[in-house]
């Protein structure tokens, strides 16, 4: 058997970066990985999602100007974007490989098993470390409908040689709302299938209204509280059953896309073996993300029930299990908001609490919501559906929410974000002076 200080299980955002640091510091680290290394965001998630979505901007800008100095509206060649996709991922696995081997991490290819608390099975060897990290991600999760298996996941589509002409997504999330919208500039007639109110659950409840009818707009069908009760094989297609209304209704297709929530990846795991309790949201963790029923583990990124399923946190989560493995528990999670954008057109981006949640939560809140069709960022690309919602403090000025929907939101969010985390107020941040006119030059009137 083979010792180690520290094996990680997953490469992906969060393994990568507890492994990295801990070898840094000199530490003896093996990592594994079932899939080609790299995780979930370089080769199936952000990355080769934001290549697609970098397609679909330039056929909805060109449509908005269609008649505006624009004469065609672009067309997406699908196999060729693909192919483009494709120089971004093909090469994650042998760079990430090298690097971890220059590095002198140790490397093991397949499924890790718990043995015991301290000791993992992969392939035909035993492998033990006085730490392990479980950083195994997320997978699509179980419907338990029947034809569930006729359903493909993200990353399937994403591999796609050729888009088919219509589309059923079974959620209504971030997947359902991106692919759709991407599918949707491809040429395809989409319905997303959406069992609760409001899709995007987490997102402000007007913004979301305001994306629903930005996509109602370019032809995707949008059914809420619908229930899928079934996919089935037809000789030629595929029927999608489901519910709404007290009524059975079928939607024909020629694929059906799951985007119906993923759940932590650990069922290969034997995690009772290692005495690991994992809870409803992933493996459970304590503050110092370490496990709270074997102090021998941590688990960080997707995995954990901690925090949203996001990449910036997966690898601030990384870093808190690396400082707390090499000096003892000293750095803990803390809860701060996170900044995230759902890549569609317009893009939806939002950090802090929801109006909502703000008035659960019984906040003296100022609240400025608008639609922006007609202010000039939005009149210069013809963009039909825009608008924001701000939250402040009325008492300390401070920032408790911005939720954006527009071009050029997923970055201007991030200025938000900035503010947000070193507590500059409201009015300091309406009183910047930035360049225009852009996107954040709109920020000083969106502001009380
Ligand atoms: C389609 C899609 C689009 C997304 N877009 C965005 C986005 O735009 N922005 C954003 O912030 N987030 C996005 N996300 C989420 C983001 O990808 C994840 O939050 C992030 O990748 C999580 O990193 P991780 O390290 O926790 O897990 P992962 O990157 O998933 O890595 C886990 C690794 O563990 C491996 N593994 C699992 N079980 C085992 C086992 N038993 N033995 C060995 N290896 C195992 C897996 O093969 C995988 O490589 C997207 C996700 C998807 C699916
Ligand atoms: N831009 C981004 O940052 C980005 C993009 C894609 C994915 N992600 C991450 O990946 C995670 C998974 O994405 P997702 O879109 O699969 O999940 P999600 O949790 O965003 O959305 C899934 C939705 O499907 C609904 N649903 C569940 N079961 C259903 C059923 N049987 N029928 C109809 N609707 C059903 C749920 O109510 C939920 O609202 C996200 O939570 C997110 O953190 C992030």
């Amino acid at each position: 058997m083979q010792s180690f200080d520290l094996i990680v299980i997953g490469t992906g955002s969060a393994g990568k970066t507890v492994a990295e640091t801990v070898r840094e510091a000199g530490k003896s680290v093996a990592i594994i990985d079932k899939l080609p290394f790299g995780g979930t965001c370089s080769q199936r998630g952000c990355d080769p999602k934001k290549v697609l979505v970098g397609a679909a901007e330039i056929v909805a800008r060109s449509a908005q100007l269609t008649g505006r100095g624009i004469t065609n509206t672009a067309t997406i060649n699908w196999a060729d974007l693909i192919q483009f996709k494709k120089t971004f991922t093909d090469s994650i696995p042998e760079k990430t490989e090298k690097k971890f081997t220059d590095q002198g991490i140790q490397l093991f290819h397949g499924a890790a098993t718990f043995l015991s608390a301290t000791t993992i099975r992969v392939g035909d060897e035993e492998l033990s470390a006085n730490h392990i990290v479980i950083a195994t991600g997320q997978r699509p999760q179980t419907l338990n409908i029947p034809g569930e298996e006729l359903l493909i996941d993200s990353t399937r589509f994403m591999e796609l040689a050729e888009l088919p002409n219509e589309i059923v997504t079974v959620g209504g999330g971030y997947i359902a709302f991106e692919f759709a919208h991407i599918a949707a500039r491809a040429g395809a007639k989409v319905t997303i299938l959406h069992q609760g109110k409001q899709p995007l659950e987490g997102f402000d409840a007007d913004l979301v209204d305001l994306l629903v009818k930005a996509m109602r707009a370019i032809g995707i069908f949008i059914v809420l509280e619908a229930k899928v009760t079934e996919v089935e094989k037809t000789p030629a297609r595929l029927m999608v059953h489901y519910e709404h209304g007290g009524e059975s209704y079928s939607a024909e297709a020629d694929l059906v896309v799951h985007a119906a929530g993923r759940v932590a990846d650990v069922a290969e795991m034997a995690l009772d073996a290692a005495g690991v309790a994992i809870g409803k949201k992933g493996v459970m963790v304590n503050e110092y993300l370490q496990s709270a029923s074997n102090p021998a583990v941590y688990a960080c990124g997707d995995v954990a029930d901690k925090g949203l399923p996001l990449t910036p946190l997966a690898s601030y989560e990384g870093s808190i299990v690396a400082h707390n493995i090499l000096n003892g528990n000293q750095r803990t999670y803390t809860n701060d908001p996170v900044p995230t954008t759902v890549f569609t057109g317009p893009p939806l981006a939002s950090i802090g609490l929801t109006e909502e949640q703000a008035r659960q939560q019984g906040l003296p809140v100022k609240v400025m919501f608008q639609e922006t069709a007609d202010w000039y960022v939005s009149r210069r690309i013809n963009e039909p559906i825009t608008g924001f919602k701000t939250l402040v403090d009325a008492e300390t000025d401070q920032i408790v929410g911005a939720h954006l929907l527009g071009s050029g939101s997923e970055d201007v969010i991030n200025l938000f974000a900035m503010a947000m985390k070193h507590k500059i107020p409201a009015k300091a941040l309406g009183a910047m002076l930035f360049a225009y006119p852009t996107h954040a030059s709109d920020i000083n009137s969106m502001l009380p």
